[in-house]
């Protein structure tokens, strides 16, 4: 096996527990897993698991209790933003809201410039070339460039949010419930997208979803959580046609019935 891009090793989050005072919540309860460079790996999970607590924490936007986290055998665990930043490029999120992922008064093509700018990637005279190409890249013409968020359709944005992630060259996508919002049909385009990206560029995702079709069509390997645990991982089909837990078979007999009740003629 080649050496991961990503591991996870006995990873603790906590978070202050509302519900009882001084109390803690753990959001992440010891999970440990790898990520290969160029994987899709999906964490599937009912809501609340802590899908996207540890999403967020493998890119440090949560400080975790416990455990370590090592990008390419380097240990990020602790590094302060100054030792970040180097790394921050090689790590960038796609969120489920697009909208909200925008700042509403920045055209879009001022939003995609933002982290060229910021990390120096590219000469001022060449920006306006270098977002348009971005956005062809994502099946965007590049006129869209002159738009502002709410002029374009959730979809358009979304494919907007991927070009964004896509302009520092990441290495590795955290992409939260990204399809979620979006209307059957425009989410099996997004998906298609972000597959053909994730062959192109050779990067490693997380995929986060609670939707298992969603997880079976993209991912190579599924890990499943509940109560912040990592329950099982394994390639795709393995899980699905082989589940090792009750858990999951829970969760995969509920789509089976979904999946029946849809077949069935009203
Ligand atoms: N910023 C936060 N502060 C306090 N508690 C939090 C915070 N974020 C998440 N939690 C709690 O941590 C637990 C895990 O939440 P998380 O959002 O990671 O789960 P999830 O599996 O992604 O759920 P969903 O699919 O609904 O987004 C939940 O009990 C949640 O209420």
């Amino acid at each position: 096996m080649r050496d991961p891009l990503l591991s996870i090793e006995d990873l603790v989050v906590e978070f202050r527990d509302p519900h009882r005072p001084g109390g803690v919540l753990r959001a992440v309860d010891g999970v440990s897993l790898t990520i290969a460079p160029g994987e899709i790996l999906g964490l599937v999970g009912e809501s609340g698991s802590g899908k996207t607590t540890l999403g967020k924490t493998i890119l440090r936007l949560y400080e975790p209790r416990e455990g370590r986290l090592r990008l390419k055998g380097l240990d990020i665990t602790h590094l302060d933003e100054a030792g970040l930043r180097p790394h921050r490029r090689a790590m960038q999120m796609v969120f489920q809201d697009p909208l909200s992922s925008f700042n509403p008064r920045h055209t879009v093509g001022e939003a995609l410039a933002v982290p060229l700018r910021l990390h120096r990637l590219c000469a001022p005279s060449d920006l306006a070339a270098r977002v348009a190409r971005s956005l062809e890249e994502v099946g965007l013409r590049p006129d869209f460039a002159d738009r502002y968020p709410h002029q374009m359709s959730g979809g358009q944005l979304q494919r907007a949010a991927i070009g964004r992630a896509l302009t520092l060259s990441p290495e590795l996508i955290v992409a939260d419930e990204a399809v979620s919002k979006l209307d059957v049909s425009v989410r099996a385009q997004i998906l298609n997208l972000l597959r053909a990206v994730q062959a192109r560029t050779g990067l490693a995702m997380v995929f986060i979803t609670h939707d298992l079709h969603v997880a079976r069509f993209l991912c190579h390997r599924i890990a499943v959580m509940h109560f912040g645990k990592l329950l099982e991982i394994g390639p795709t089909e393995d899980v699905f046609q082989h589940p090792q837990h009750d858990y999951t078979r829970a969760l995969l007999g509920t789509l089976h019935a979904r999946e029946a009740r849809a077949r069935t003629p009203s």
